[in-house]
């Protein structure tokens, strides 16, 4: 069976009609990762990645000269070297396929009673979100919930794993029913678990840091501009976090990391943010990445990694990175509460 074929039912599929039996699927989706660190795995990653008009807005006739003929020339080498510095080498793959994948098995194990099929999938790269929606129908899942693993919503992410799902939807004669997880900054289970992985990991340290950097990626400012209401969603993860820690916008401040291109980004900057703390006589600071849900590049080699780097070479003294929710008990809590709370009336 192959989705790219319009006629294919999910009777083609294996499934059983629909009746009490029904099964109900659960896909987690991630935004992906390079098969490799070499330049060619890195090139076909990067490629896809940057040729989505969700990410890269710019209309194609100027864009895509730069995209094939500039960056896909240089970057796939240099973000090959970052990579490597991170690579889990015992599974030869990267730390957010690592995770995402023992989220999923978590997942599983946890609603295997219920006969729930969960799997997990990545917007670019593999498992794609079509060989994945075809193992569901194979399997006889006539009930799908998609959750984007995005806290914040922004249309460079979530958006863009929506328009993927219902694209291969869109392929099917008889769809199954579909329920997508919402964006959950401000759910009271993420808010908490993040305060917990905080205190949590402040309390083993041998120093206090003065400041608490909350890091989110960053998007253009000029996709802001024209409606994305990502920032605002960040926003109000930070006043959440301020409120349940008692902490006020000196402790806990947010930047944000990872720009890419010419364009203004949101700001402050992640980088010239820990610079300039460093300058202003700060000794200590911590870091943690809320809008990520897996530990990945741009948390352990950009923050742990070169964000420290800056803010020792400038003057501070201690650094510590507060790893992603991944798999750890408070990250599966809100993973599961999210999909238990979609999958009512379902399972
Ligand atoms: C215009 C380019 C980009 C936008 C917009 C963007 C938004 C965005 N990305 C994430 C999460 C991740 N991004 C990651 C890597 C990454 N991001 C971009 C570019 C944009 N991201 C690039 C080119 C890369 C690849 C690495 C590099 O060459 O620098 C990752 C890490 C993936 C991994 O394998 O570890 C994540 C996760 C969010 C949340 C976001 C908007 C809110
Ligand atoms: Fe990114
Ligand atoms: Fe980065």
């Amino acid at each position: 069976m192959t989705l790219s074929s319009p006629v294919t039912t999910i009777a083609e599929a294996g499934a059983s009609p629909r009746g009490n039996s029904t099964k109900t699927g659960v896909m987690l989706v991630n935004l992906g990762t390079p098969e490799g660190t070499d330049a060619r795995s890195m090139r076909r990653y990067l490629a896809e990645f940057l040729s989505d008009r969700r990410v890269i807005e710019w209309p194609r006739a100027i864009w895509y000269p730069i995209l094939y003929g500039i960056v896909l020339n240089t970057r796939p080498k240099k973000s090959g070297a970052l990579y490597d510095k991170i690579w889990n080498t015992e599974q030869n793959e990267s730390p957010l396929r690592t995770f995402t994948r023992a989220q999923g098995e978590k997942l599983a194990a946890t609603l295997a009673d219920s006969g729930i099929h969960v799997d997990w999938a990545m917007r670019y790269g593999t498992p794609s979100i079509e060989s994945v929606l075809e193992n569901m129908l194979a399997a006889g899942c006539e009930r799908i919930v998609m959750f984007p693993l995005y806290p914040q919503y922004s249309a460079t992410t979530t958006a863009t794993v929506n328009d993927k799902f219902f694209e291969s939807l869109s392929k099917l004669r008889l769809m199954p029913s579909v329920r997508i997880v919402p964006p959950y900054y401000n759910e009271p289970v993420y808010i908490d678990a993040l305060a917990h992985s905080i205190e949590t990991h402040l309390a083993a340290l041998d120093f206090e840091p003065e400041v608490v950097i909350a890091s989110y990626h960053g998007i253009p400012q000029s996709y802001v501009k024209r409606g994305d209401p990502y920032p605002s969603h960040c926003e109000e993860t930070t006043r959440l976090l301020r409120e349940r820690l008692g902490w006020d916008d000196k402790k806990l401040i947010m930047t944000y990391q990872s720009r890419f291109g010419p364009e203004q980004w949101l700001q402050p900057y992640t980088d010239k943010t820990v610079e300039k703390l460093a300058r202003d006589g700060v000794k200590s600071v911590a870091a943690f990445n809320p809008g990520f849900v897996v530990d990945c590049l741009e948390t352990l080699e950009e923050i742990a990694g070169e964000a420290a780097d800056i803010f020792r070479h400038a003057g501070g003294k201690n650094f510590t990175h507060i790893p992603c929710l991944n798999d750890g008990p408070d990250g599966m809590a809100v993973i599961e509460q999210l999909v238990r709370r979609e999958l009512s009336g379902w399972a």
